[in-house]
C-alpha cells in the first residue's frame, strides 16, 4: 500500500446479539442482497476508493465469499470487540494514505457521505457523519422518566468514519481508556487528534434490532423504480408422449421440440425477467449451441434469470404467463403450475398467474403444430 492509497475497511466481525439468534446480520439479505455485500458495493464503486478489506468472525471465510460473489475484497480475521476488530483490520491494511472505517451493518451508503467525509479530512486527521437529534431527550432508567437531557449541540454518531491511516493506526495501537470505545472518533479523540463531524444521511442507518430489517426494506422501497419486461417464446410440437411446461411432466401426445426441455412457458418468463434488467435474452445465456444445455431442465434458465435481478438489487413483484395452444387443457394443471413457478422464483404464490387461451384454431397453435407463450414480469430495482 501507498499513501496514496484510499481503503475501506469494514467491520463485519460482530454476532448481531441484539438481533436475536440466527444467522449473523451482516450475512443477511435485504431485499435480495446481503448485508455485507451492500456494503462492499457502496464502498468499492466510490471513485476515491481504491480497495476494501472486510474484518470477518473466526471461520466465516466461506460465508463472506457466498455473500460478496464476484465483488473484490481481502479480508482478515476481528476481535471479541468491536475496537479490537477495527485494530486488527488496520494491522492487516498495514499501510494506506487514508481509511474509512465502516460498520458492515450500515448496508446503505450515499455517496455523497463519502464525498463529504474525504472533503473534511483534507483539514484534519479524522471526520465522521453524524445526524442531528430530533426527538427530545429524556433520561428514562427503569422505565420512569427522569430529568430531560437538553438536545442541544447532540448528535447521533453513523459510520463510515475517515482518518488518516497512520493518525488512527497509532491512537488504535496506543489506546488505554478504561471504558470500551463505541466508534473511532473516540479512540482518535483520546489520542488528542481533533475530529470534525459532516452531515450523515438517514439511510446509513445501522440494522440492530430485527425491526431494522423490515425498516430497511422498505426504506429501500422508497428508492426503487419499477421496471416491466416481456417474454415470447414458441417451440413445435414432434413425436413423443408429453411435453415440459412450467416445470411439470404432462401427458400429451405431441412433445415439444427444442435443445433443452422446451419449457415454453418457463421460457417465457426467463425472457421476461431478462427484460427487466435489459440483459440479453435466453438465447445469449444459454445459446442452443453449448452442449452443457442439451436437455437441460429449463427451472435452472429461470433461476438464473431471477439471481440476476435480485444480483442488481432487485424484488420481483409479479409474473403473469399467458400460454397459447389448443391443447392440452392448462385448467386442470394451472395451480401446480403456479406452485412450480412460486417455488422456483421464492415467490409466494399470489405473486404468479398463469392463464391459457386457445387461438381459435388459426395460425400454427390453432393447428397444432406448436405452442407459444408470453409473459411480463414486474420488478423493482434501485434507482441508478
Ligand atoms: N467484535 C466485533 C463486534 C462488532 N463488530 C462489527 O461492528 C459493527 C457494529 O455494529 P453492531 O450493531 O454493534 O454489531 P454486533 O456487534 O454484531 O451487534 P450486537 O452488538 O447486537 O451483538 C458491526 O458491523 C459488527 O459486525 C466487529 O467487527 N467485531
Ligand atoms: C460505530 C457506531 O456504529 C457509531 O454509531 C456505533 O457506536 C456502534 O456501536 P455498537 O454498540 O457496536 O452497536
Amino acid at each position: 500500500m501507498d499513501k496514496n492509497r484510499t481503503v475501506a475497511l469494514i467491520v463485519a466481525a460482530g454476532s448481531g446479539s441484539r438481533m436475536g439468534g440466527g444467522i449473523p446480520k451482516q450475512y443477511r439479505k435485504v431485499a435480495g442482497v446481503p448485508v455485507i455485500a451492500r456494503a462492499v458495493d457502496a464502498l468499492a464503486s466510490h471513485p476515491a476508493i481504491d480497495a476494501v478489506h472486510v474484518v470477518i468472525g473466526a471461520g466465516q471465510e466461506a460465508q463472506l465469499s457466498e455473500a460478496l460473489g464476484e465483488r473484490v475484497a481481502t479480508s482478515s480475521s476481528g476481535g471479541a470487540t468491536r475496537r479490537e476488530s477495527v485494530r486488527a483490520g488496520l494491522e492487516a491494511i498495514g499501510d494506506a494514505g487514508r481509511v474509512l472505517i465502516h460498520d458492515a451493518a450500515r448496508p446503505f451508503l450515499p455517496p455523497a457521505v463519502i464525498d463529504r467525509l474525504l472533503a473534511a479530512l483534507e483539514d484534519k486527521a479524522g471526520a465522521i457523519p453524524t445526524l442531528s437529534m430530533v426527538d427530545t431527550l429524556v433520561r428514562a432508567d427503569g422505565g420512569v422518566l427522569g430529568d430531560n437531557v437538553p438536545r442541544e449541540g447532540l448528535a447521533r454518531v453513523q459510520t463510515p468514519q475517515a482518518f488518516r491511516f497512520d493518525t488512527i493506526l497509532a491512537a488504535h495501537r496506543d489506546w488505554s481508556g478504561d471504558a470500551e470505545p463505541t466508534d473511532d472518533a473516540q479512540v482518535a479523540r483520546a489520542a488528542g487528534h481533533t475530529v470534525l463531524a459532516v452531515p450523515g444521511d438517514i439511510m446509513l442507518e445501522k440494522l440492530t434490532h430485527e425491526a431494522d430489517f423490515a425498516a430497511a426494506e422498505a426504506r429501500l422501497g422508497a428508492i426503487m423504480t419499477s421496471r416491466v419486461g416481456m417474454g415470447y417464446d414458441v417451440h413445435a410440437f414432434a413425436e413423443g408422449d408429453h411435453i415440459m411446461l412450467c416445470g411439470l411432466k404432462i401427458p400429451h401426445s405431441h412433445k415439444l421440440a427444442g435443445h433443452s426441455d422446451a419449457d415454453v412457458g418457463l421460457h417465457a418468463i426467463t425472457d421476461a425477467l431478462l427484460g427487466t434488467i435489459a440483459d440479453g435474452d435466453i438465447g445469449s445465456h444459454f445459446p442452443p449451441s453449448d452442449a452443457r444445455w442439451k436437455g437441460a431442465d429449463s427451472g435452472a434458465f429461470l433461476q438464473h434469470a431471477a439471481s440476476l435481478v435480485s444480483a442488481r438489487g432487485g424484488i420481483i413483484d409479479h409474473v403473469d404467463l399467458t400460454i397459447i395452444c389448443e391443447a392440452p387443457k392448462i385448467g386442470p394443471h394451472r395451480q401446480a403450475m403456479r406452485e412450480r413457478i412460486a417455488e422456483l422464483l421464492a415467490l409466494s404464490i399470489n405473486r404468479v398467474s398463469v392463464k391459457a387461451t386457445t387461438t381459435e384454431q388459426l395460425g400454427f397453435t390453432g393447428r397444432r403444430e406448436g405452442m407459444a407463450a408470453q409473459a411480463v414480469a414486474s420488478v423493482r430495482l434501485p434507482v441508478e
